[in-house]
């Protein structure tokens, strides 16, 4: 096989359509304004800083495929690591000319690049197709749940051209044989610091602001409004809402204050009832209620019974006060109407507390899991390391940097069955 067919592989449909919806509400829900004009980002350093690292478990799994599919691919013979994980989305005016991806000092340590789109070419966006410099494709159409995987080095020299319509969202991901790049050790000890914050962990679920990069200039109306706007409500006027703020402190002149503090949304002249606790908890909720909306209803019923099952665990203890974005989406005008007389019975039974509480116990839980399989995955990758030193007969000051060790000594193979093992003994999954 010629070199050419070994530095790209596309992954057609490898993620479900449901799952890029998912990924989109995560974006859509937090993300900040990115690093170049008109493209914004979701890091998962970011989701958990905002209290919102629930929202990291979908990804979880997905990382751990696409980086066994770049290491089957590439044949790699050493484990690979994640170096940056994104949800990115490119506005109308966004575009890269040529490149590779590592082309900078500080990016040298980004080995492979791995793209999933998450909307589509001409459905969700025109402009945004993708060109390589050379080999086959020479050009890649975006569609839902299709993956680029590529070298991030020349061989791939690549750009993008530009949106000239609507948003177009991906899941970006940078892989590195470096280890001292690895993204999830940060990860799991920001997940760590936030459990030691919070215990019980997640005391309540209302994302926290945790960025400065909230405002933008849209291109077109730089001028009109001549100091941009904060995304949030920009993506809820999308949708029709206001802000409405019932704070009169003397901050009230700030309006980046005023979005942390308690707000309502409005439509047309409607006030809606709920109090949300700020700018972030509100977007959280109206995502969440288009991401439900535009799902099939089966699906929302299966969820519906996985939340009232949750709940008939817990056993009555009620906290009124902690409203969190799941009652939005379950109670009164926001409800499909299949579920709404399964949701009125609740209601009217008083249990609407004891539903906040079974979303606040599940975010706990999620917490809890994404943190013990995240550390179980660096313990096994710990002893997978350990066994490469010994093989090799790494000293102690390479010990942190697989990068180093010589490939050859240990076959993938023998990764694999190591692998089973430590699933079979517990300590990995
Ligand atoms: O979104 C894409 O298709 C690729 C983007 C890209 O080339 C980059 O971020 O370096
Ligand atoms: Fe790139």
């Amino acid at each position: 096989m010629a070199d050419s067919d070994h530095r790209r592989l596309i992954l057609r449909n490898f993620l479900s359509q449901q799952l890029c919806k998912e990924l989109e509400f995560i974006h859509k829900s937090c993300c900040t304004v990115g690093y170049r004009p008109n493209v914004f980002s979701t890091t998962l350093s970011h989701l958990i800083a905002t209290n919102s690292a629930q929202l990291v478990m979908p990804l979880v799994s997905i990382r751990e495929r696409l980086k066994e599919k770049a290491e089957e691919h590439f044949g790699c013979e050493y484990e690979l690591f994640i170096e940056f994980t994104g949800l990115i989305s490119w506005c109308k005016g966004a575009s890269i000319g040529w490149h590779s991806d590592d082309n900078r000092e500080y990016l040298k340590q980004r080995d492979f690049a791995v793209v999933c789109y998450l909307n589509s070419y001409e459905i969700d966006f025109k402009g945004g197709l993708f060109h390589f410099q050379d080999g086959e494709p020479s050009t890649f159409a975006p569609m839902a749940g299709d993956v680029l995987i590529y070298t991030a080095d020349n061989k791939n020299i690549h750009c993008v051209s530009e949106i000239t319509e609507g948003e177009r969202t991906t899941l970006t991901l940078w892989l590195t044989r470096d280890a001292s790049h690895d993204e999830d050790a940060k990860l799991v000890k920001s997940l760590s610091d936030c459990w030691v914050v919070n215990n019980p962990p997640i005391a309540s679920c209302y994302p926290v602001e945790a960025s400065n990069s909230m405002y933008w200039y849209p291109p077109e109306e730089a001028s009109v409004f001549q100091s941009g706007f904060d995304i949030r409500c920009g993506r809820l006027h999308v949708f029709g809402f206001d802000i409405y703020s019932e704070c009169c402190c003397s901050s009230s002149n700030n309006l980046l204050e005023l979005l942390k503090e308690p707000l309502r949304l409005a439509r047309g002249d409607e006030l809606l009832p709920w109090k949300f606790v700020n700018i972030f908890h509100a977007l959280q909720a109206v995502q969440f209620y288009y991401w439900m909306k535009g799902s099939k209803e089966k699906r929302i019923s299966r969820m519906m019974r996985i939340i009232f099952t949750h709940f008939l665990d817990i056993d009555g203890a009620c906290n009124l006060t902690n409203l969190v974005f799941l009652l939005h989406s379950l109670s009164g005008k926001l409800i499909l109407p299949s579920v709404q007389t399964h949701v009125k019975q609740i209601i009217d039974r008083d249990v609407t507390a004891i539903l906040i509480l079974s979303w606040m116990h599940l975010s706990g839980a999620r917490l809890a899991n994404i943190l013990s399989s995240m550390m179980k995955r660096k313990t096994a990758q710990a002893a997978l390391s350990r066994m490469f030193m010994f093989k090799g007969q790494i000293n102690s000051k390479e010990s942190n940097s697989i990068n180093h060790f010589n490939a050859k000594i240990l076959h993938r193979k023998t990764i694999l069955i190591i692998r089973a093992l430590l699933i079979a003994i517990g300590v990995a999954r």
